[in-house]
């Protein structure tokens, strides 16, 4: 039997209308994102469209900054700084990846953490793996919010995570382990990544190798997440090859249409929930 299609459009579009019902609802001024764009990487710059597009949608305000890709990193932790200083401003993101002459761990850590939408900033990671509230990374709360749609129960299950980026991989770790799922995180130097994949009730592949995972080392019946994003010359593949693996899993992301649109629909409820939280309006944080 196929496996059940996990339709992250769909769910994105859910998420987007609860947000912004709550955006309607909010007292006062409306939850304000900053986007930070350096230089003109063609995805980026769609990226950071459909950022301040989403925002307008659900009824925020979006403050969009371009900067040239020759700008100086000071000049840029000096925005940051500003940034951070601006009371109209709940969440500020800082789109990666960034021109090589700028340390991306550096912008990241200037980010007041109680506006660092994108959870990337270290004390973010830290209250992550430690139980306390703070923002978690978009795109694997996504993914999480996308398992939990299709798996009654998480706890016990054996989950492998394929790539250990702080931005998906780490934090995806985290969250899986946080639903008491047992985790194996495998990455470029994994032995044997086949038998891992055997016994995974739960895939999710974030490695930027179009189509590794084939269906072939998929336990029957797993669920699919593939963040992967690779422009190949047959067009915009994942990491899993989601024809080998559809008659195998127990339900898959496709890409695109999978993970992506939940990065920006998480992005968009972590800058409420932040307005909220520096507002001091209830907002029901676990309740998307
Ligand atoms: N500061 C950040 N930088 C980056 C992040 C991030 O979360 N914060 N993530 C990615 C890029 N990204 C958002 O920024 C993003 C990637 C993909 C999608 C998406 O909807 N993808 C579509 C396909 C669209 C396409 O053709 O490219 C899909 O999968 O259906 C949204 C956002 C790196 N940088």
């Amino acid at each position: 039997m196929a496996a059940r299609l996990i339709d992250g459009k769909a769910r994105a579009a859910a998420l987007r209308a609860a947000v912004a019902e709550r955006v309607a609802a909010f007292p006062g001024r409306k939850p304000g994102l900053a986007v930070v764009l350096v230089g003109e990487d063609p995805a980026s710059s769609v990226y950071v469209r459909s950022k301040n597009r989403a925002c307008a949608e659900a009824g925020m305000r979006g403050f969009e900054h371009r900067l040239p890709d020759t700008v100086a990193q000071a000049d840029l932790l000096a925005l940051v700084d500003r940034l951070n200083a601006d009371p109209e401003v709940d969440g500020i993101l800082v789109q990666l990846p960034l021109p090589k002459h700028i340390d991306a761990n550096k912008v990241i850590t200037r980010i007041d953490p109680d506006k660092d939408v994108d959870g990337f900033h270290p004390v973010n990671a830290g209250r992550l793996a430690t139980g306390l509230p703070g923002f978690v990374p978009c795109t694997p709360f996504g993914c999480l919010m996308l398992i939990r749609d299709v798996r009654e129960r998480l706890a016990g299950l054996e989950a492998v995570v394929v790539g250990r980026s702080n931005i998906v991989g780490k934090p995806m770790a985290q969250l899986l382990i946080a639903e008491s799922c047992t985790v194996t995180v495998a990455h470029s130097r994994t032995r044997d990544l086949g038998l891992h994949l055997a016994r995974a009730d739960v895939v999710v592949a974030a490695v930027g190798v179009p189509k590794l995972i084939r269906g072939d080392q998929l336990k029957a019946g797993a669920t699919v997440i593939d963040v992967g994003i690779n422009r190949t010359d047959v067009g915009l593949v994942g990491d899993v090859d989601f024809d080998s693996a559809l008659p195998v899993a127990g339900a898959i992301t496709p890409v695109p249409g999978g993970v992506g649109p939940m990065t920006i629909a998480c992005l968009l409820r972590n800058t409420l929930v932040s307005a909220g939280r520096r507002e001091g309006v209830e907002i029901d944080e676990g309740g998307f």
